[in-house]
């Protein structure tokens, strides 16, 4: 029997890139909002953190094992800004276009050297709302911040972090290359570890 599990994340473009990491596996991973599980507030002080308070909440909601991704980009030159706040960077009413616009006016004048950064993907997976050993898991891509938007794949910050083993943005790159390089995947590789290591034989919530 197909074994379910909700994806704690109301962000389209990351929803589908988990679609695609998780295509081959045999468990379903269904979107918080078809339990109606609406946004947790992200209190936390870490990726990490805040990736639990999120898979606790659409656990507690849904009745079901949650995994839920926090992530971001990390900013050498900004001392690791926006961080855990990418999402929020640009304020009320955020959008990725005005955190981009943002990010841009952060480095006006800081040269291609020093423009260098790392995405940041926090897993966190909970049997159960309560669950006290959660399986995390964390993982960072390198890259470095150009000056202006290019590419129309991807979201968030992508069209500003340039990717030097492939010479284009990840915006750029085609979703199975991404898919197979950025911080995402990366952790969802050592997921896929822990998961093989502590789930086998585990019912899931019963199912
Ligand atoms: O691969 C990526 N490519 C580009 N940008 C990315 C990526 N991964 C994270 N990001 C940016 C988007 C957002 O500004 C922040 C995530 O914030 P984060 O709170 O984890 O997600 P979110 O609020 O959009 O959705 P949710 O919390 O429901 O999962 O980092
Ligand atoms: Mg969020």
């Amino acid at each position: 029997m197909l074994k379910q599990i909700v994806l704690a994340s109301g962000n389209a473009g990351k929803l589908r890139e988990f679609s695609q990491l998780f295509n081959s596996w045999d468990i379903e991973v269904l979107p918080q909002s078809e339990f109606g599980v609406t946004d947790a507030e992200e209190t936390g002080l870490s990726f990490i953190e805040n990736a639990l308070i999120k898979a606790r909440h659409a656990s507690q909601v849904s009745g079901l094992p949650a995994l839920a991704d926090d992530s971001g980009l990390a900013v050498d030159a900004l001392g690791g800004a926006p961080g855990i706040y990418s999402a929020r960077y640009s304020g009320d009413g955020a959008t990725d276009k005005r955190n981009n616009i943002k990010l841009l006016e952060a480095l006006e004048g800081v040269e291609e050297i020093r423009r260098s950064a790392s995405f940041h993907c926090a897993l966190a997976f909970v049997r159960s709302f309560d669950d006290p050993v959660p399986l995390v898991c964390n993982a960072q891509w390198r890259g470095r911040i150009l000056s202006e938007p290019v590419g129309e794949q991807g979201f968030g910050y992508d069209p500003l972090f340039y990717v030097a083993s492939e010479g284009m943005t990840s915006a750029q790159l085609p979703r199975e290359v991404k898919n197979r390089l950025s911080h995402r995947a990366q952790a969802v590789a050592q997921f896929e570890v822990m998961w093989r290591e502590n789930m086998r034989g585990i019912d899931l919530a019963g199912q």
